[in-house]
């Protein structure tokens, strides 16, 4: 941390001329303890304090004097790229409450106080607290416990030790990419000491790691094959979330004893294409998305994963409600693939897509014969193929009374008869039901079985819309641009402030699949790198107008953009429901800024 990340701002100077009244109000009006003050050139020359204000009343001075005879000319300064570490010893060093901040002309930049000093540390001691955390749960096997503030610093040691036992090579990076942790195996599998390795961009020291990748997304990757250091490796990321932010990414590389584990990956590599063929002969859609590919950093969205990765152990009917796109069918397929089931069918049925007429043979398949124009030798319906894997019965809220009576009785009985045949066929089957309806609502006006809907309700995961989750559209936004980039052959490298905050502030009523769709439509039209606000369709350029009254005062671009800036804050204050940490972090700009910026527009 460097001291332009800490400091006060823009804070007014005062001029040797100027007299004690105005120093007086400029101090109270700022709430500040002192003020810096320059030449004509704007160079600082001294430092007008309260204690100055205090000896002129003292010395029974006129208000209407200049502070000339009374400010400070001995005055602390610190430059502006001066590190964290030097200025905590000045810090500690010097009984002044404030230093200035300045250029290398003496040009005032901002004022350095204590309290941001205090304010920086309680950001670095949070920092650390997210990177133990991480570091932990990279650790298989290791149980470390932050109790108290006071011990952290004998956890630290406690955690090197711990990293320093494993063979992997372990590095960690904060928000920005700079690395914060290493451990003694990635610094020998790279050939350098951790002090020139510390505190460095990733990139600089490890390439083709793509922790960058991690902080974007906030995707946990395990055990991809890479080659790094021209040596074949097996690599896991983890992005640290911590309250709905990714605050850092933890990197994991097995360098040694590759090649024996290389050879077991292509020999299930080989099995698993073979069990591939099989499944699709059988008809059954073979299902791979895994949790790790479902995109989220909201803090209750993660929990849902959580659970619904626990739920995926045991057998029970489970149904997932949320409105249409916010991922019902990938936390299905992620279920069926965390399961034990996994190794067995996932089969689909979109229960609102197929004629009521069918469903009942779709379902249940038919005997030979069964009908005029069937399939000669019968034909397998879903809840066969599914056996010993898993039906995910999609839009459910769609099913007939009819056939739901049936479906109730098939998991209660465990087995059936195809249409037209006496033989009753036992299934092992799991039922993942969807729906974004009310069914509870369906039951009491009798459009849905009530006992059915108890029976699908076993547990239950409601998915949230990405509008009360917006933390999330960015993320996103990275992950659906790499695979568009790559369907459509382009190198779209990300999205512009304009386009992030039309994105951010846009309701959202089709879910994720409506901002996949967005940026899929964008890709197709953008000619630069950068995905801008004409790339977008016209629903979401128009959203990009905000209303003015400043037509009536004339086209004035610096009030417009006045207002724009002001509107966006408030905007972004009530969707934080006023957190302003929060709302900083969305708006891309400091705390200190914002605070700056909410007392100038007048927002308190
Ligand atoms: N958290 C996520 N991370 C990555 N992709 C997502 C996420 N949520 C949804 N998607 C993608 O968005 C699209 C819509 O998701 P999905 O089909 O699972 O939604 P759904 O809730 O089942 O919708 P419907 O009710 O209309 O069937 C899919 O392309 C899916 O891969």
């Amino acid at each position: 941390m460097l001291m332009g990340d800490m400091m006060t701002r823009e804070v007014p100077c005062l001029h040797p001329h100027d007299t004690l009244r105005q120093g007086v109000t400029v101090l109270r009006r700022n709430k500040l303890d002192a003020l810096p003050v320059v030449d004509e050139e704007g160079c600082l020359i001294g430092i007008f304090t309260k204690s100055n204000v205090l000896d002129a009343f003292l010395a029974g001075v006129d208000l209407r004097e200049t502070i000339a005879g009374y400010f400070n000319p001995q005055v602390v300064t610190v430059e502006v790229n001066t590190p964290y570490e030097v200025i905590e010893q000045r810090a500690k060093q010097t009984s002044v409450g404030t230093g200035v901040v300045i250029d290398d002309e003496r040009k005032v930049l901002g004022i350095f106080t204590k309290i941001d000093m205090i304010l920086a540390l309680f950001h670095e001691t949070e920092q650390m607290a997210g990177k133990l955390n991480a570091v932990y749960q990279a650790m298989p096997n290791g149980l470390i416990v932050v109790e108290e503030l006071e011990a952290t610093k004998r956890l630290y040691e406690t955690l090197l030790t711990v990293m320093n036992i494993a063979y992997e090579a372990i590095v960690v990076v904060d928000s920005q990419g700079k690395i914060t942790l290493i451990n003694e195996a990635a610094c020998s599998f790279f050939g350098k000491k951790e002090k020139d390795i510390l505190h460095r961009p990733i990139e600089e020291v490890i390439e083709n790691i793509r922790l960058r990748r991690t902080l974007k997304t906030g995707l946990a990757e395990t055990n991809e094959i890479q080659v790094i250091q021209g040596k074949t490796c097996i690599v896991s990321r983890s992005p640290i979330v911590r309250q709905g932010k990714i605050i850092g990414a933890v990197g994991k590389i097995v360098y040694q004893k590759i090649e024996e584990a290389k050879d077991v990956a292509e020999r299930l590599a080989q099995m698993d294409r073979e069990l591939q063929l099989y499944k699709e002969k059988v008809g059954s859609i073979p299902a791979s998305v895994t949790f790790n590919q479902i995109v989220t950093v909201n803090p209750a969205m993660r929990r849902l994963k959580k659970e619904a990765e626990m739920a995926a152990r045991g057998n029970s009917t489970i149904l997932l409600t949320g409105a249409s796109g916010t991922g019902k069918g990938l936390f299905a397929e992620a279920i069926h693939q965390a399961s034990p089931r996994r190794k067995g069918p996932f089969v689909k049925v979109n229960c609102a897509a197929v004629p009521d007429n069918l469903l009942e043979s779709e379902f249940f398949g038919y005997a030979n014969g069964a009908f005029t124009g069937a399939q000669r030798g019968g034909k397998l319906g879903k809840f066969a193929l599914a056996h010993g894997g898993t039906l995910f019965l999609d839009e459910i809220g769609d099913m007939s009374l009819n056939l739901q009576s049936k479906l109730l009785r098939v998991l209660e009985d465990k087995s059936f008869e195809p249409v037209g045949s006496n033989e009753s066929l036992n299934v092992d089957v799991r039922i993942i039901a969807a729906t974004n309806q009310d069914l509870l609502k369906k039951a009491e006006v009798g459009e849905f079985r009530s006992d059915l809907y108890y029976r699908l309700n076993v547990i239950n995961f409601h998915l949230i819309p990405l509008q009360r989750r917006s933390e999330d559209v960015i993320p996103l936004v990275h992950v659906f641009l790499e695979r568009l980039n790559q369907d459509f052959g382009k190198k779209i490298k990300g999205v512009s402030i304009a386009v992030q905050r039309v994105l951010h502030f846009h309701r959202w009523p089709g879910n994720v699949r409506e901002l996949r769709n967005v940026l899929e439509r964008a890709v197709n039209f953008a000619e630069g790198d950068f995905l801008e606000i004409e790339d977008l369709p016209f629903y979401l350029r128009e959203q990009t107008i905000e209303p003015t009254t400043d037509y009536e005062k004339g086209w004035n671009l610096e009030i417009a953009r006045r207002n724009l800036d002001k509107n966006t804050i408030k905007k972004a204050l009530t969707e934080t429901k006023g957190n302003k940490s929060e709302a900083a972090r969305m708006l891309g700009i400091s705390r200190s800024w914002l605070y700056e910026k909410i007392q100038r527009f007048d927002l308190t």
